[in-house]
């Protein structure tokens, strides 16, 4: 946010508002604060505002010199008239020598205003070399020069006078005698000069002020040739302050660089500079403003903020930082904010978004223009803060074809549902039902006491939980088997028996079997779909993912038991309702969360609240404190990571980081018809693997559309009913309906599925199916697709309709008998 911030873009601001003004400010400041901006050109700042005391000149004695090879020069006795009548000094010479010997000798203290050069016969004097080697002497930039040619010269050549202009000299006259008129000439050259004269001096003192900036100063002129650079400049990217003229191109590019030569006015922007002794370039925020005093620009002026350790190597130090902190500036609300950005660049922060950013900056350099544009693009995309944000494909025809899938992909995915859908609600607190209700202090219902359970798995039971660890687990079939109380079963079967979970943590298996039934106990049984099933469901995916060669070989025996729990926990205490639903009906939840992944914070808050809250139930009890905090931050990240709104930026993080894009894949890398290629290197950083048990955690969640057809057509049931059963609610209470398509009077099932497995499921799967080598999570999930899709075809609509296809299924189907249950209590 702060980099966002910092490189806001300003694209033609208004130049007036307070913001714009303290925008440009700049340790250079070009224009006095008092000064209001005017904003009649489209250039920054106006002429207007360069204050006049700046360049005034105060009257001062005439000094003219006169360079006339002709001792009696009557045309040189008539300006040397004039000059002492208007109370100044003139003094004449003949020669080129003698003018350039006095030049240099009398720099310092008698430059004249005006010297005029006797062009008429260039036999004896070269006017236009003794003009350039006039203007090449140090210190007469501003002295005013006058040519005297014949009047038939003169009148010879219309462009005649050019080659004076070029040489240097700013007048050409014609020869006269007349005292009157050279009066009038050099009283009008001394003007000009004295005011070129006092321009040039407010011009070295801005430059002296430059000299002295930490930032990094550099200006153009229109044609993005650098005219002047600062020392900071050249400190650190190694340039000799005498360097004359070169392409800005050549030091600098990025965003900054793009702006300002499209014509932004003043702008804020990341620049990449390239050092001379350095092969990487750095990037640094920079301000920026384009200068011209008509509508043409003339200069452009480009202010660098080094950052920490780089430029002015007093930075940092205790005496800055007192003298910033002393600054009477930083109680204005610019000094402010330059004085806490100085405070940030003190710190040692560096995102790798910054990196990327400046690689892909310095590969614009000598990129043809079109390689620029995509790279532009791109950084300008990475800029963003909502980097990762959903953006559908094909939305429109999403909408217009099928308003089903809209409405269940927008509710999963969008995190402005809640606020664009909210309707207040007056002195309603308690508007979930009974049947979902649920807060932090009152779902602490632990059921320690109920420690009984024998777990004699034998029979069917153990039958079937000797098929675990098959992807066609009869997941239905535990549910019956143990009168709904699956999750703590197959817990027992997977984390005490398969993955040992008991040995990575160090605990008992009672502990572990008291631990899977308060945390089964605490789902809500009469939900339909987020009750303990589901939850033994994921449970049962993150086993099966986790006995793949990829998982084996990566994860640590605590990170997998991690997993785990993450697993059987995802969901505890779910209401049956969304977290939208939640935050319209101001539940006590969203409230305590501020609306932000109540739902997924909630599990995670309580799983962790039940298991610390009863040493019985304590698995981490044995746990050092550093370990602790490991299992901790792993089980949170991985429950965080089930929330919907944040799938895309899970799923891309995860492609980005493990694919590398082909060379005909579209932006997101993801959907390309080449096929993506896995590159697994990345899995040696710690970070990466977080990416990993995301990803699983994830599809294990939504892993139903990925299931042998019958499981997913049950579980399609199931969800739909909840969702059914939150709409009947919304319009019960009057509260805003968060999917309005899914009403059980006229919500096509299958359709919904077809835009869940389309949007959600098959990209997502596709991905993590190649990493793990399950190449039947993809072959699943377009198989259920494609029966969805004929049982659209066929009129299969409501949930009467798809019951009906279910038992004709079990019809078909080989009979499977209901085992008694084997559990006892
Ligand atoms: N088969 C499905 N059809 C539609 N939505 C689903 C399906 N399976 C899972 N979901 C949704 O995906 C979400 C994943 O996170 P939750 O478990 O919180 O809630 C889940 C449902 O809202």
């Amino acid at each position: 946010m702060y980099r966002h911030t910092k490189f806001r873009r300003r694209r033609c601001s208004s130049s007036g508002s307070p913001g714009a003004r303290a925008g440009r400010r700049s340790s250079l400041a070009l224009t006095p604060e008092d000064e209001p901006l005017v904003d009649v050109t489209n250039r920054s700042p106006p002429p207007a505002n360069i204050p006049t005391a700046l360049i005034y000149s105060p009257p001062e004695p005439l000094e003219l010199l006169c360079v006339f090879p002709e001792r009696t020069s009557r045309v040189c006795a008539a300006a040397c008239s004039a000059v002492e009548r208007a109370g100044g000094e003139a003094r004449s010479l003949r020669c080129a020598r003698e003018t350039l010997d006095a030049l240099r000798r009398d720099n310092d203290t008698r430059v004249p205003h005006v010297i005029v050069v006797d062009a008429r016969q260039p036999q004896q004097l070269d006017a236009l070399l003794l003009a350039r080697a006039i203007r090449g002497t140090k210190n007469t930039q501003h002295v005013y020069l006058i040519a005297i040619v014949k009047k038939s010269a003169y009148l010879k050549d219309e462009f005649g006078v050019l080659a004076y202009l070029e040489a240097g000299f700013n007048r050409v006259m014609v020869e006269t005698v007349n005292t009157t008129a050279w009066c009038a000439e050099v009283l009008q050259a001394r003007s000009s000069a004295a005011c070129s004269r006092a321009q040039i001096a407010a011009t070295a003192a801005l430059a002296a002020a430059a000299d002295r900036c930490r930032d990094l100063v550099a200006i153009t002129d229109d044609q993005q040739r650098i005219l002047l650079t600062n020392k900071s400049w050249c400190r650190m990217l190694g340039w000799r302050l005498e360097e004359g003229p070169r392409p800005i191109h050549e030091a600098a590019g990025g965003e900054a660089l793009r702006l300002a030569t499209t014509g932004a006015r003043d702008w804020e922007a990341p620049v990449t500079l390239r050092r001379r002794a350095a092969p990487d370039p750095i990037m640094l925020p920079c301000r920026g403003a384009t200068i011209g005093l008509t509508k043409t620009t003339s200069h452009i002026v480009f202010v660098c903020e080094p950052s920490a350790g780089e430029g002015d190597r007093g930075r940092g130090s205790l005496h800055s930082i007192r003298r910033g902190s002393l600054d009477v500036r930083s109680v204005a609300s610019d000094g402010l904010r330059r004085t806490s950005l100085a405070k940030l660049q003190g710190l040692p922060l560096e995102a790798p978004i910054t990196k990327v950013i400046s690689l892909l900056s310095a590969a614009t350099e000598g990129a043809p223009p079109s390689t620029v544009a995509c790279i532009e693009r791109a950084v300008d995309m990475l800029r963003t803060s909502e980097l990762y944000s959903p953006q559908m494909r094909d939305e429109t025809k999403l909408r217009v074809e099928d308003p089903i899938a809209t409405d269940l992909i927008g509710a999963l995915l969008s995190r402005e549902q809640v606020n664009q859908n909210l309707v207040y609600m007056q002195g309603n607190a308690n508007v979930l039902s009974s049947r979902r209700s649920s807060n932090d202090s009152t779902v602490v219902r632990s059921q320690t006491n109920r420690t009984n359970i024998k777990h004699k798995t034998t029979g069917q039971l153990r039958e079937l939980l000797d098929t675990a660890l098959s992807w066609d687990f009869e997941i239905f079939r535990l549910e019956d088997l143990t009168r709904g109380r699956p999750l703590a079963h197959l817990g027992l079967a997977l984390m005490g028996g398969r993955f040992d979970v008991c040995a990575a943590l160090e605990c008992d298996e009672r502990t572990l079997l008291h631990w899977l039934t308060v945390i089964e106990t605490n789902y809500h049984a009469v939900n339909t779909y987020h009750n303990s099933t589901h939850a033994a469901d994921v449970l049962q995916a993150v086993a099966y993912f986790l006995e793949k060669d990829r998982l084996k070989n990566l994860l640590e025996p605590v990170e997998a038991a991690a997993a785990l729990i993450s697993a059987a926990a995802h969901d505890i205490d779910h209401p049956g309702t969304s977290s939208a639903f939640l935050c319209n009906a101001r539940h006590p939840l969203a409230i305590l969360y501020n609306d932000v992944s109540v739902l997924e914070s909630h599990h995670a808050a309580l799983t962790f609240k039940l298991t610390l809250n009863d040493d019985r139930v304590n698995i981490f009890k044995n746990l050092d404190r550093d370990t602790y905090k490991t299992v901790r931050h792993h089980v949170i990240d991985m429950i965080l990571a089930t929330e919907m709104t944040k799938h895309f930026e899970h799923l891309a993080k995860f492609v980005n980081v493990f694919y590398a894009k082909s060379s005909g894949s579209k932006e997101d890398g993801m959907h390309t018809d080449e096929p993506l290629s896995l590159d697994t290197t990345a899995l040696s950083q710690p970070e990466n693997v977080l990416l990993v048990k995301r990803m699983m955690i994830k599809c294990a969640d939504v892993s139903n559309a990925s299931r042998p057809q019958k499981f997913a057509m049950e579980w399609a049931r199931r969800i739909a009913e909840e969702y059914f059963l939150q709409t009947d609610e919304e319009k019960a209470k009057d509260l805003p309906v968060v999917m309005p398509m899914f009403d059980r009077a006229t919500c096509s099932i299958p359709r919904s599925q077809i835009g869940f497995i389309d949007y959600i499921i098959i990209d997502m799967m596709e991905a993590w199916a190649a990493f793990i080598d399950m190449p039947e999570l993809v072959n699943h999930a377009r198989s259920n697709n494609q029966h969805w899709r004929e049982l659209d075809e066929a009129g299969v609509t409501t949930l009467a309709d798809v019951k009906r296809v279910q038992r004709q299924n079990a019809i078909q189907a080989p009979p499977t008998t209901t085992a008694e249950p084997t559990t006892e209590e």
